[in-house]
């Protein structure tokens, strides 16, 4: 692996501020998905070494909380700047854990540090409030304190900023964080340790846990001591780990997955809609929980829309991430390709037609080419399940009632997308759309400022924006009495 800055590839748990071995010896390898080769290996903890993490976070909260908040900004701004300026080296760790191409990886670097410095000044502002007084001679007020200790539980499909856009939210409010990366990206995580001891982040405070996945968080979910999960992953374990934390009922944030509709409506040029419906389904392979995975178009355009789409689908190229000119790197791993393979199956079986994919032409054995299915409908697995997958289902619908009712055909709730230019059509089906997200004549839709975050089954709170901090904060409202006359209470 060629790194300006080999230190930054580290194959150890980081507790305390110490790179950590498993006690009990235990590892497992790191495979790089585009060549299943193996990339390195991460130590399995053992129960008392998470145990001690939790430990280490909670020594460090005492300090850490006690820091004024722009005294947190500047460490944590000292970590956006090392980021920033090891962008190549994390970007590089980042395809050969994940597959994406290297600019999507880029760009991922650029987004997770974005967060960073949002929150480093967004600690700055955790106002309280004065409130107007119902008891006589008395101050009425709220101040706003860090939660505790964070556990912070993280995918594999966005390595980094899936992890900052929580843990630099937690610091900035004064919490110590506890995080468990996916075991199939933990290098990002580890490099992100690597770059926050270099800006000055005091030991404890960022900590990243190795392990069974299960073993783990249990341990942190029924750790009294730990005061927050916050969650992106699965719905599935996003269910587990909300009744784990049920006990100590702990604060709780889910990111969970997604099933977006692209609505097009008949208004709209249909190259332009196709090229951006392209767009919002293949990033990362399809690999996203914004991947536009339901594309309902009006079925006066819908013909036109299907052959752009195909032409535009058509140049997408397959292969290394490591390689220039790649839109499409590989699956995470072999499962996921054969999960691509049974979605397009069953649809197929049930009545769609398959417009383009040939898998014979797959570069290697996690790869999966890009493909089209039409005349998806809801029976079939592609409609209620993230495919997580290359695989793009088109249907046609005959009115805006009709599409309103399709989209929202589905347990989950993340993101949407509408294209069309009238007003009263967008007004109508973004009002009706039972999502956190809509997206109108957009694909992009996320960043620092925005609240991201899902409803229905994709999830609990909101990352980002100016109420991402609260997921880490509480509210404590104080009573001053017996003051005397206080004027204007
Ligand atoms: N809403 C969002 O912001 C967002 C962002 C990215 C990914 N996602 C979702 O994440 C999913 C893909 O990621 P994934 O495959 O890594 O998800 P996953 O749920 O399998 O794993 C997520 C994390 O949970 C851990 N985990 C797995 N099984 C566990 C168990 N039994 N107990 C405790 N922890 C366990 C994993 O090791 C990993 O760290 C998709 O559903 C996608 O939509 C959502
Ligand atoms: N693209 C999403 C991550 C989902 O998988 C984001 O921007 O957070």
């Amino acid at each position: 692996m060629k790194l300006s800055d080999p230190r930054l590839f580290r194959q150890y748990a980081y507790v305390d501020g110490k790179w950590t071995h498993g006690e009990g010896g235990r590892e497992e390898p790191v495979f790089n998905p585009a060549t299943g080769e193996v990339l390195g290996h991460i130590p399995l903890l053992e129960t008392e070494q998470v145990n001690a993490a939790v430990d280490a976070a909670e020594a460090a909260f005492t300090q850490w909380r006690a820091l004024r908040a722009d005294e947190r900004c500047e460490r944590l701004l000292a970590w956006y700047d090392l980021l920033q300026a090891n962008r190549e080296d994390l970007a590089t760790i980042m395809t050969l854990e994940q597959g994406k191409p290297m600019p999507d990886a880029r760009g991922e670097v650029e987004y997770g540090a974005s967060f960073v410095r949002w929150f480093a000044e967004e600690g700055k502002r955790t106002f309280g409030e004065t409130i107007p007084s119902h008891i006589p001679n008395a101050a009425l007020g709220t101040i706003k304190e860090p939660v505790g200790i964070a556990a912070l539980i993280t995918p594999w499909n966005f390595p980094l900023a899936m992890i900052t856009r929580k843990a630099a939210a937690a610091m900035a409010a004064g919490c110590p964080v506890i995080v468990k990366p996916a075991h199939e990206t933990p290098f990002s995580a580890l490099a992100l340790a690597e770059l926050a001891e270099r800006a000055g982040i005091p030991a404890g405070v960022f900590n990243v846990v190795l392990g069974e996945a299960a073993e783990v968080s249990k341990l942190l979910c029924y750790d009294d001591r730990v005061k927050a999960l916050s969650f992106t992953g699965s719905t599935r374990v996003g269910r587990l780990l909300l009744e784990q934390c049920a006990n100590t009922v702990k604060r709780v944030s889910l990111e969970l997955g997604g099933n977006a509709p692209f609505i097009v409506g008949p208004d709209m040029d249909p190259k332009e809609a196709a090229y951006a419906a392209v767009a919002a389904k293949f990033q990362t392979a399809g690999q996203d929980c914004l991947a536009a995975d339901r594309i309902l178009v009006h079925e006066s355009i819908h013909e036109a829309f299907v052959e752009h789409f195909a032409e535009r689908m058509a140049a997408l190229t397959v292969g290394n991430g490591l390689e220039s000119e790649i839109d499409l790197g590989p699956l995470i791993h072999r499962q996921a390709v054969e999960k691509a393979a049974a979605v397009v199956d069953d649809a197929i079986s049930k009545g769609a037609t398959l417009v383009a994919g040939d898998q014979s032409q797959a570069p290697g054995e996690n790869f999966f080419m890009p493909v089209l299915l039409t005349g998806v409908t809801h029976d079939m697995k592609i409609w209620h399940e993230e495919s997580f997958a290359p695989v793009a289902g088109i249907t046609a619908y005959a009115d805006d009632d009709q599409v309103i009712e399709m989209a929202n055909d589905t347990e989950y709730g993340l993101a949407a997308y509408i294209y069309t230019h009238d007003i009263r059509r967008i007004w109508k089906i973004m009002r009706a759309l039972e999502f956190g997200m809509v997206a109108v004549n957009s694909v992009k839709m996320t960043g620092p400022p925005v609240p991201f975050g899902g409803v229905k089954h994709s999830g609990l709170g909101r990352e980002g924006g100016v109420t991402g901090i609260d997921e880490y904060l509480e509210t404590k409202y104080y009573c001053l009495g017996a003051l005397g006359s206080v004027s204007g209470s």
